[in-house]
């Protein structure tokens, strides 16, 4: 399978602080990567990283092999690298069609296919973007994110902080986005066991570097791993 992105020997942090070290990976067309591991390991640094907005020292990352590396991160968007932070960054006094209409670009996620894919935004379709509940700012953050027509979607913590009810809705969309839709993405997550079903491959990190790299049905078949690095069983 061809690679969308190649990262090749990545060390960054911030000002003069080293989180990440010799980060290695690919990702193919169509392909889903969990990137798992304890609090503070460099989840979100890796993520960031790769959007821009951390200090990278070495290393590189190609996507779709031209290298992005050095790149500002709103031409990194433009070419592509859909985003949704952890604090979710929506449009709060927009509203929500509003927010979905202010970054679209043109391609196959137009405006009806996002609320196809989120029915609870086209019913909030005249709501602020502040009126909506937690679960439905990230589907809106999500949709937003899918307005922009990424070729690569990295998903930071998405089911953080929100009810059980609201999880499993929004497993339900990222399921049809990464298996039906096969949307290349990277999704950090702490729960493995929600994650790991429905992406193709995973990696643990551990103090800043890769400790385990594997497919993510193998660690689900054999949880050592994540008994290891990440103290929990893969049930
Ligand atoms: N803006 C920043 N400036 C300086 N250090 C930072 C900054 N953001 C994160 N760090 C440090 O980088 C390290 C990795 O943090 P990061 O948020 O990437 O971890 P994480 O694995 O995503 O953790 P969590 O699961 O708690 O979100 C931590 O030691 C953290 O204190």
């Amino acid at each position: 399978m061809a690679d969308l992105l190649s990262v090749e020997n990545l060390s960054a942090g911030y000002g003069r602080a080293v989180v990440l070290s010799d980060v290695a990976f690919r990702l193919g067309e169509g392909e889903a990567l969990a990137v798992l591991g304890r609090n503070g390991v460099g989840k979100t640094t890796l993520l960031d990283t790769l959007v821009g907005v951390t200090r990278r020292f070495t290393g590189s990352i190609a996507l779709g092999g031209r290298e992005v590396g050095t790149l500002a991160p709103e031409t990194r968007a433009g070419l592509g690298v859909g985003w949704v932070p952890q604090e979710r960054n929506i449009f709060r006094s927009l509203s929500v069609q509003e927010n979905l209409t202010a970054v679209a670009r043109p391609g196959p996620w137009t405006l009806d296919r996002v609320f196809r894919l989120f029915p609870r935004l086209k019913e909030r379709r005249q709501q602020s973007g502040a009126s909506l509940s937690g679960g439905e700012q990230q589907m809106l953050a999500i949709g937003r994110a899918l307005a922009t027509n990424p070729r690569l979607l990295l998903l930071d913590e998405p089911t953080e902080g929100l009810a059980p009810i609201i999880v499993q809705e929004l497993l339900a969309a990222l399921t049809r986005l990464l298996r039906e839709e096969k949307l290349a993405a990277i999704i950090v997550e702490q729960h493995a066991q929600k994650i790991l079903p429905i992406t193709d491959r995973a990696l643990i990190l551990e103090r800043g570097r890769i400790v385990h790299q594997s497919d993510s049905a193998a660690l689900l078949a054999d949880p050592m791993p994540l008994e290891r690095f990440l103290g929990v069983t893969g049930r």
